[in-house]
């Protein structure tokens, strides 16, 4: 028999590596075709001047001529434009009924829909198990030929709004796709394919608030749906459900991550390993946004939920901060890590004042060394069982990287994933002394998973 050869062991990289890969897998939407009853296809909608008038249309076989008559009825449709809602048909033609004006006999709840699309949009989070998606219907639309609706995202409605569920009904329509996209992933719902020869079914997707979609044009028919908000809320605890078993991702996830902590040549010190998110969030954008950083951790999403959920259960820290690069210029390594928007107004920065407030408002972090991060494997023993005050007391010959005497005192961050722009908070001071000269310091929400030192990890 050949000799027992030992597998060599994952070293920190590897377990960076998986763990940046298992971010990657987490899907920002989800759609399906369901069968449902002819009678769950009638509508009812306001028609007509009185008060009191109403239409009955069935979906089910509804003529050209019939579904006219649903588009006459309907409001052309605006969007949010900033804080407004507009009226624009460059950018989006199709009519629209409030909820007032409409009443469908679908149920969305015995369709089970939401059972449907919930494991996709829970997915990672820790306390899947204790949250359900609550739907809102929200509008009916209808997107006759020539309609369409550029590319946008869907204004959250509250803090707890996670995302969108469209569902197409099966009247007959050619174009009208749905086109999806997030970060650099992206999808087409083709709901005219799904359903074509379908007269009882019905096409739905439902997707993350952050996804930016949008209708291309219908080329003929007409393409009705109902859309409506989710709310990620609290599980009437009445109810026991079965334990959740958690995907390969969060598997690996959790694998990598334990790897690190039992690694001792990884921040051997302590330190930080940062997660720019992957999703977009209502965060503070201001210091006078009544918003919290900390409600963000109550509703992360995908990947950026798997992360945490992961995190939590293997017993470590974590919390969503600020992050203001201190730098006289980009990407110096120092920066500031606060868990609110830092409050700079007033402050006139003519010898550095604002980044001295930064500084002394938040965490003052570093970005890890190389062999911190466990790129060299030198150090193994040394590092061995060596505390954070050991390692500042440590002789400066030993270090591989020379540091300045102030980046001791400064909390080393390893990047998982870089941070992006787009949860980001300004603070506003006075560059020179004039009014008229704001200058601003950007805050972006990342992910922070506080490790412990290297000594001191043993109970994890
Ligand atoms: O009809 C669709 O597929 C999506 C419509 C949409 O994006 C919206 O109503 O915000
Ligand atoms: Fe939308």
């Amino acid at each position: 028999m050949p000799p027992k050869r030992k597998a060599p062991a994952a070293t920190a990289k590897d377990h960076l590596d998986v763990l940046r890969k298992s971010l990657q897998q987490s899907t920002p939407w989800t759609s399906g075709v369901l069968d449902v009853r002819g009678d769950d296809l009638s509508l009812f909608y306001k028609y007509g001047e009185g008060e009191r008038e109403a239409r009955l249309l069935n979906l089910e076989d509804a003529t050209d001529e019939h579904l006219e008559e649903l588009a006459a009825a309907c409001q052309p449709a605006t969007f949010g434009r900033g804080q407004e809602d507009v009226l624009d048909e460059n950018y989006r033609k199709a009519g629209k009924l409030d909820c007032a004006n409409f009443a469908s006999s679908l149920d969305i709840a015995s369709l089970q829909v939401i059972d449907a699309i919930s494991p996709d949009l829970l997915d990672g989070r820790d306390d899947a198990d204790k949250k359900i998606i609550r739907p809102e219907l929200y509008k009916l639309n209808v997107y006759g030929p020539g309609s369409f609706f550029k590319s946008h995202k869907d204004t959250p409605r509250s803090k707890d709004m996670i995302g969108s569920l469209v569902i197409v009904l099966p009247t007959t329509h050619e174009g009208g796709e749905l086109s999806l996209s997030h970060g650099s992933e992206s999808s087409t719902f083709d709901s005219a394919l799904d359903l074509a020869d379908k007269k009882t079914s019905i096409a739905y997707v439902a997707f993350f608030s952050d996804v930016m979609h949008a209708v291309e044009k219908v080329t003929s028919g007409y393409r009705v749906t109902l859309t409506y908000n989710l709310f990620l809320i609290d599980r009437p605890d009445s109810r026991l459900v079965p334990a959740r078993q958690p995907s390969a991702a969060e598997t690996a996830c959790e694998a990598a991550l334990r790897g690190l902590v039992a690694d001792p040549t990884f921040l051997p010190a302590g330190g930080i390993l940062g997660f720019g998110l992957t999703h977009q969030y209502p965060i503070p954008r201001g210091p006078r946004d009544p918003q919290t950083l900390k409600h963000v951790l109550k509703i992360l999403k995908g990947a950026d939920a798997r992360m945490h959920g992961v995190a939590l259960r293997v017993g470590l820290e974590t919390s969503l901060y600020l992050v203001y690069d201190t730098g006289r210029w980009e990407g110096n390594g120092h920066y500031v890590g606060t868990s609110e928007v830092v409050n700079l107004e007033g402050i006139l920065d003519e010898g550095g004042e604002s980044v001295q407030a930064l500084e002394e408002a938040g965490e003052p972090l570093r970005t890890a060394t190389e062999s911190e991060s466990g790129a060299s494997t030198k150090k193994k023993a040394a590092a061995k069982g060596r505390s954070k005050k050991a390692k500042r007391d440590s002789s400066g010959d030993e270090e591989e990287e020379s540091e300045d005497e102030g980046d001791k005192e400064r909390t080393a961050v390893h990047w998982v994933t870089k941070v992006k722009k787009m949860n980001r908070a300004v603070s506003a001071y006075v560059a020179m002394g004039n009014e008229a000269d704001l200058a601003h310091h950007y805050g972006d929400a990342a992910l922070f998973v506080r490790f412990p030192a290297a000594a001191d990890r043993g109970a994890l």
